[in-house]
């Protein structure tokens, strides 16, 4: 017996607005909360007693709701003839489907951008009034009061009534409370805002998603995620929402789908394929399970091989043997042009960056985001791949499985999947805190590691070895019971979800089985419900936890985003020429300088090189003389005035051709973890072994070098440990003997190396610079007695300039006042023999006796070059 409520003129149209209800005030509000977060609408703060009203209205809705579902149940199951009316019952549940989250999230908000809400009170008010007065024209005036479902209608629409006009309120009178809102729906995708972000105060409430997500923690920013997140904030408020923001990602589309590329765009194409392939399969497999099911439970001995056929076929295809390992081989393609393409764009980026990069930015940050690739592909893929799919195919399972049973077997399913979604985004904030400090404490235990290992010689000299035991078994039991902490909830969560999987599963089996002992259903239908199980929850797991997968891709994207946008501080101006290099005559005009524009550095500076000559800095540390290299180099541009050489201004030539014109040998050289050969080899990629030879000859390194049982094959160890100071110089030196360039630049290139060493070098030096144009830092003056030009820089300028003998003449000058302690050291420390006062030599590796000893004493030189002991002994320092 059908419902009276049901109409006779009114039915098709009540029926389509019972069907239509819910979906119509769910999707509203869904798409309303989008549309705000797109636009980055602020929520508003709206006090509890302001929102009591409204809750407490919501609530009578949801009730009423469920009253009338208990109703039809319960009339259901005393009169086993009654048939509740399907549209009504569908209007009903699904109400409760979107009531309940609604109402969830306007009592745990303090915070709400309201205009999805009073749509959805609107809306809710015309459809209910609609049904309500369809519903009273078809039924008699008398049976109206006894008519429960009529009755419950007319009840709602009051509330409704009431909700609409209350929400009306609101958002007319727009209660905005003044006080700061710490509420979870204002946290945005980008986690919560860090007390450091004084600076964007608005930030905080820019980029929230629907409440539905907002309380996820993982959004919290991480130390290491923190300073990205606010750039992040930043960009989202510049771009005024969600869709400019991502537009910014629009950059690496060539690079993720090139279209010049066949292969690639070839195997997106296949995925393509493959994706709405499954989307088939995943139905037509299971109903074709349930077609043969139905063909045999007729038992008329016929077997349905024409069916069982195509049901195999159905299976292989879609089986990863099928067209599943193509869509693996095609995404292994996409996967890895998209990594290659992005990493080396990002690496090209990191390598032609200037100086002041990479003397601002953390490496391990840098590393970091160019190893990021990956991320931005794995998201791309998530959204083509998984999630879109997925959502067809909730939407498909839904109607496929009405069509099998009907509209409550899809009702227990979507139920089953919300509170499956739910509890996996409760559980993921409720772990994510964990989850952190279990990394954290991972990080330090592997630091301890790292650290340890690297300070072993710390550890042995102070016997520590027990001490960094005990250090390490304690981060060990700190990160294991961090683990567990984190392992118990998530396990939580996944035990629950489990357990709902299971329980929903046996209700819709149950729920099956009625319908089939009933006669109401074929068994095919069951059989194909039952295969078409796992297609239907299998997803859910995905979405329930792709809000922490997008989250922090959308943070390592950002990282390289942000990367690629930093724009080198020197670039080559556009029709930037190779410089020409004939006499290599440098010249000095006016040059300023600073690295901070409150500390100048150099102060118009003037100089000229000729061709071939060799000039010398020398004077006070932190005078600026290295920076006078680096400006050389072009490591940085002058602030102003101008470099020349050969009357070439440095910023109009390529900055390629410039270092292919100068050799530098660092104050401190660092190598490659590779041979010998090989980085020396580094300064010239065709030179050959003989070439590398001679050049270590002229560097007074090849005896030491065959000394080494590898020879010229000795690994270096990492940045060069396992060489002295004084090789390691040696060996730079040789690398700048092999390039041969025009121009050599020398900083403090000979102060690990002893007088023994020192004297061969400066031969070396001698050939080097016969023609080619010399600049040479130098703390010991012995080194430069030769140079054509001595210039002595203090605080950024040039106070005196000669050669040798002609500044030794200038009584009471810098240069005649270091030289007179530099060797007054040297004879004070030769007189006395005292140990401290030893020549610089007894730091030498090379045990030699010094053939020019004029090597000031430690304390003299420190004093003339204000140099710490520390940083003068190079060679104990490599030790
Ligand atoms: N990357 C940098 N950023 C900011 N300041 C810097 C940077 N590099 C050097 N400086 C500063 O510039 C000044 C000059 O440094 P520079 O290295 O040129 O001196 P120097 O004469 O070569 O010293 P030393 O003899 O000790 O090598 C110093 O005060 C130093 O602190």
């Amino acid at each position: 017996m059908a419902d009276a409520r049901a109409p006779a003129v009114l039915s098709p149209a009540l029926t389509l607005l019972d069907y239509m209800h819910a979906p119509t005030v769910g999707f509203y509000y869904l798409g309303a909360c989008a549309f705000s977060l797109c636009i980055l609408q602020k929520s508003k703060p709206i006090s509890h007693e302001r929102r009591r009203g409204v809750l407490a209205l919501t609530v009578a809705l949801l009730l009423s709701y469920v009253t009338e579902v208990l109703y039809y149940f319960s009339r259901s199951m005393a009169d086993w003839q009654y048939e509740a009316p399907e549209p009504a019952a569908v209007r009903c549940l699904g109400s409760i489907l979107v009531w309940s989250p609604l109402i969830c999230s306007l009592w745990t908000s303090k915070s709400l951008r309201w205009h999805p809400y009073f749509g959805a009170f609107t809306l809710q008010f015309a459809l209910e009034t609609t049904t309500c007065l369809m519903s009273a024209f078809s039924i008699p005036v008398e049976a109206r009061s006894s008519n429960v479902p009529f009755v419950i209608d007319c009840i709602r629409a009051l509330a409704s009534l009431l909700l609409m006009l209350d929400g009306f309120v609101i958002l007319i009178t727009k209660h905005a409370e003044k006080e700061k809102s710490s509420d979870e729906e204002r946290q945005s995708l980008l986690g919560k805002q860090t007390n450091g972000s004084a600076t964007q105060p608005d930030t905080s409430t820019y980029g929230a998603i629907a409440q539905e997500v907002s309380s996820d923690h993982e959004a919290e920013p991480t130390d290491s995620d923190k300073e990205i997140k606010e750039q992040q904030a930043k960009r989202l408020e510049e771009e005024g929402g969600w869709l400019g923001y991502l537009k910014g990602f629009a950059i690496f589309l060539p690079y993720l789908f090139p279209k010049d590329d066949w292969k690639v765009m070839g195997c997106l194409g296949l995925r393509l394929l493959h994706v709405i392939q499954e989307r088939f399969l995943n139905l037509l497999t299971p109903r074709q399970l349930g077609i043969i099911t139905n063909k045999l439970q007729k038992q008329d001995g016929v077997m349905p091989w024409k069916d069982i056929m195509l049901w195999v076929l159905f299976s292989y295809i879609n089986s990863y043997a099928g067209l599943g390992v193509i869509d693996g081989l095609a995404n292994l393609v996409i996967s890895n042009s998209a990594y290659r393409r992005i990493t080396l764009l990002a690496y090209r980026h990191v390598l032609g960056l200037s100086m002041d990069f990479h003397t601002s930015k953390d490496s391990g940050e840098v590393l970091k985001a160019v190893e990021q690739a990956s991320s931005l592909n794995s998201l791309i893929e998530m959204f083509l791949f998984d999630i879109c799919p997925i959502l067809l195919d909730l939407v498909v399972a839904m109607y496929y499985v009405t069509h099998l049973f009907d509209a409550y077997m899809a009702f227990i399913i979507l139920f089953m999947g919300a509170a499956y979604i739910t509890i996996g985004w409760y559980f993921t904030t409720l772990s994510q805190p964990k989850r952190r400090d279990y990394v954290e404490k991972q990080r330090m235990e592997s630091s301890t590691v790292n650290e340890t290992v690297h300070n072993w010689q710390t550890v042995a000299y102070f016997n520590r070895a027990a001490f960094e035991h005990d250090r390490y078994a304690s981060n060990i039991i700190n990160t294991i019971r961090a683990q567990y902490t984190y392992y118990f909830r998530s396990m939580g969560g996944h035990a629950l979800q489990d357990l709902l999987t299971t329980f929903g599963f046996a209700g819709c089996c149950i729920f099956g089985m009625s319908q089939i002992v009933t006669g109401r259903k074929p068994v095919g239908n069951f059989v194909t419900l039952i295969m078409y199980w796992h297609t239907m929850t299998s997803p859910l797991y995905v979405l329930s936890y792709s809000y922490r997968h997008i989250s922090s891709s959308l943070i390592d994207a950002e990282r390289l985003l942000q990367l690629l946008n930093t724009k080198p501080a020197v670039a080559d101006k556009e029709g930037a020429k190779d410089i020409v290099v004939h006499t290599g005559e440098v010249e000095f005009k006016d040059v300023d300088f600073h690295y901070d524009e409150r500390k100048p550095i150099i102060k118009g500076v003037n100089l000229k090189a000729g061709g071939g000559q060799t000039i010398a800095f020398v004077g006070e540390t932190g005078g600026g003389k290295s920076t006078m290299l680096k400006l050389l180099f072009r490591f940085y541009d002058v602030t102003g005035g101008s470099i020349m050489i050969d009357g070439q201004d440095l910023r109009s030539v390529t900055q390629a051709s410039l270092r292919d014109a100068l050799g530098l040998v660092p104050q401190d050289p660092v190598l490659f973890n590779q041979s010998i050969r090989q980085n020396i080899r580094y300064a010239k990629l065709d030179a050959t072994d003989a070439e590398i030879e001679d050049a270590c000859r002229a560097a007074a390194i090849h005896d030491d070098i065959i000394g080494f049982p590898d020879g010229y094959n000795s690994k270096v160890g990492e940045r060069g440990v396992r060489l002295s100071g004084g090789q390691l110089q040696r060996i730079a030196i040789a690398r700048v003997l092999l390039k041969n360039p025009k121009i050599v630049l020398l900083d403090e290139a000979t102060s690990a190396i002893d007088s023994s060493i020192e004297a061969l070098i400066q031969q070396a030096f001698r050939k080097l610079s016969q023609g080619r144009t010399t600049f040479v830092i130098a703390h010991r003056l012995s080194t430069i007695v030769e140079a054509d030009q001595i210039v002595v820089i203090e605080k950024g300028q040039i106070i005196e300039r000669g050669s040798h003998h002609e500044l030794l003449e200038v009584m009471g000058g810098k240069y005649n006042e270091l030289w007179t302690k530099q060797t007054a050291g040297h004879m004070s420390a030769a007189n006395s023999k005292a140990p401290s006062k030893a020549p610089s030599t007894k730091c030498n590796d090379d045990n030699s006796a010094p053939l020019i000893d004029i090597t000031p004493a430690e304390e003299d030189s420190a004093t003339a070059t204000g140099r710490s002991d520390g940083d003068d002994d190079t060679v104990g320092r490599r030790k």
